[in-house]
């Protein structure tokens, strides 16, 4: 897996207001798409194109545009329904699907409760978005699904990750013959003996959403 940590001061800025207990829910929201903006910038260089022309008012100019099939954008619930905006701002003309996952706060198991895919997923270039890689079994699941599915190009697009699970993806996935590409805004310190990041951020879908029930 190639992993890219994006190393901007304006990246830096928003995820030190971000990680800030002091920041409220609206706040909170409004920074996540603009991370995300600026993450996808770099998370989508290998976005696949083809060669076009056009006529300017001028002369004729080669150009690029995107090809199909569309890149498919996957928002893992809840929080990563709060990176959508932000992503979708710069590749507007994705194709978005839904997983929705839960961890298990005291096995720190993923599960999986809603699909909303295309069944064939082949050919396809997908985007996995979720703010927090914890102990990574929620991201592993994610991609795993996708590639059984058939897509053939992951970049999965996270705020902050652990060391720990980033280890732990690269391990299950290491048989993946499918390229995976992991781009952060941050690497932080560890977990604690609760699987959250360290100092990380807290629960982001609680301080996206409000706590959940
Ligand atoms: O790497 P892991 O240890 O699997 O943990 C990371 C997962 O935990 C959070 O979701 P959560 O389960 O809290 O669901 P939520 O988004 O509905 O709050 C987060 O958004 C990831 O999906
Ligand atoms: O630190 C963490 C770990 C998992 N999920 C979160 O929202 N935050
Ligand atoms: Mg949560």
């Amino acid at each position: 897996m190639q992993i890219l940590v994006v190393d901007h001061p304006l990246v830096a800025h928003k995820l030190t207001a971000l990680r800030d207990e002091r920041t409220d829910s609206p706040t909170f929201r409004r920074l996540t798409e603009e991370l995300v903006t600026l993450l996808a910038y770099e998370a989508t260089r290998d976005v696949r194109t083809g060669p076009v022309t056009v006529q300017t008012p001028v002369a004729e100019a080669q150009g690029v545009k995107l090809t199909s099939p569309k890149p498919l954008v996957v928002p893992i619930l809840r929080a990563g329904l709060g990176m959508l905006e932000g992503m979708t701002r710069l590749l507007p003309t994705a194709e978005v699907g839904f997983l929705g996952m839960v961890r298990n706060e005291e096995t720190l198991m993923a599960s999986t409760y809603a699909e909303r895919l295309p069944e064939d997923l082949s050919g396809r270039q997908c985007y996995v978005l979720d703010p927090m890689l914890a102990t990574g079994g929620t991201l592993a699941a994610a991609i795993q699904f996708l590639v059984e599915r058939g897509a053939d190009h992951i970049t999965a697009i996270c705020l902050l990750a652990a060391p720990e699970g980033v280890e732990r993806i690269e391990r299950e996935l290491a048989e993946l013959a499918v390229p995976c590409n992991l781009v952060i805004a941050g690497m932080d310190a560890h977990l604690n003996d609760k699987g959250y990041i360290v100092p990380g951020l807290g629960d982001a879908g609680d301080r996206l959403y409000g706590v959940a029930q």
